[in-house]
């Protein structure tokens, strides 16, 4: 059956329907006769906003509403921040495609018009896995967990309750706020979240995506599903502290990961290279070492 209309999930906060923008408008290009609409609806992860996402629990908080949308035949593809979705999707819910990455990297952000660090007020995150790495980097700094979609959080930084943000690089160049950026954390000085800066496309099982042609990024789908097996192995979900990392360089695949041992607090870091080809066993292996290393010390 040819179809005329599709209709796309997404989340209504502003950069989600930016990320959607760029799906739609990748479809409209290739297939210029198709009519592609977003609906927008809100989540969990967007309505709980008074506590920080590891006490509000579960997994995929920012993506339930969607997958009923779809389920339901609302919509036929949904667009997620790949860093926000579960490690295990429905079965009848397959992720078809990841975009080609936007930079992975974390950020420091300054309240307007300030141009150093004031180090009297607390640094804000929203996220374990930042706090965890942004103590060795700030020791003497404390921090505090914000909440609420980009702009409400710089706006509560820039209202001054905050000495700076930390947050995805990835999120502020899509909206046009690069200029906000004044520092880039390496991958080694903050492991990003799997799948950091790459936007997932999931769909329904057994319908037909051929519009969707050309769309998924090789490379980037290789280094995604690293850092997911790793992920998954580990068992973390959104809002959890494990971070992991992949570059693939020619055939190579260089991955970098994080495990956090929950009765202790602690964390541990290490890489492992090794052929693209095996990113997933590559993933699982990385994790099965912290986790390792973690027990042992
Ligand atoms: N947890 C919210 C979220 N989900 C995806 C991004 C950024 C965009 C991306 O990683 O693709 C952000 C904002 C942030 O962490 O600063």
């Amino acid at each position: 059956m040819k179809r005329d209309k599709i209709v796309i999930g997404s989340r209504e906060s502003k950069l989600a329907v930016l990320q959607s923008e760029m799906v739609r408008d990748y479809i409209k290009e290739k297939n210029p006769d198709l009519e592609v609409e977003i609906l927008t609806m809100k989540t969990t992860g967007d309505i709980i906003l008074d506590r920080t996402l590891d006490k509000v629990g579960g997994k995929g908080l920012f993506v339930k509403e969607l997958d009923k949308a779809l389920i339901a035949g609302r919509s036929i593809l949904s667009v997620h921040s790949l860093k926000d979705m579960p490690m295990e999707v429905p079965e009848e819910l397959p992720l078809l495609a990841f975009s080609k990455r936007e930079d992975p990297r974390d950020v420091l952000v300054l309240p307007e018009g300030a141009s150093e660090l004031d180090k009297s007020k607390p640094l804000g995150c929203s996220s374990l896995r930042r706090t965890l790495q942004l103590k060795k980097l700030y020791p003497d700094m404390d921090v505090r967990s914000i909440r609420g979609n980009l702009q409400t959080r710089l706006r509560k930084l820039d209202e001054g309750q905050y000495s700076a943000l930390i947050l995805a690089a990835a999120g502020l160049k899509r909206l046009g706020l690069e200029s906000r950026i004044n520092r880039y954390f390496t991958a080694d000085e903050i492991i990003p979240a799997a799948g950091q800066g790459i936007l997932a496309v999931q769909g329904r099982k057994g319908e037909a995506y051929d519009f969707l042609e050309g769309y998924c990024d090789k490379k980037d789908w290789t280094a995604g599903s690293a850092e997911r097996a790793f992920v998954k192995l580990l068992d973390g979900g959104c809002s959890s502290p494990v971070a992991a990392h992949a570059e693939i360089l020619g055939d190579e695949i260089y991955l970098r990961g994080l495990y956090y041992d929950e009765k202790d607090g602690s964390y541990v870091t290490g890489t492992l290279r090794g052929n693209k080809a095996d990113a997933e066993s590559l993933g699982r292996e990385l994790a099965e070492t912290l986790r390792k290393k973690g027990e042992n010390r």
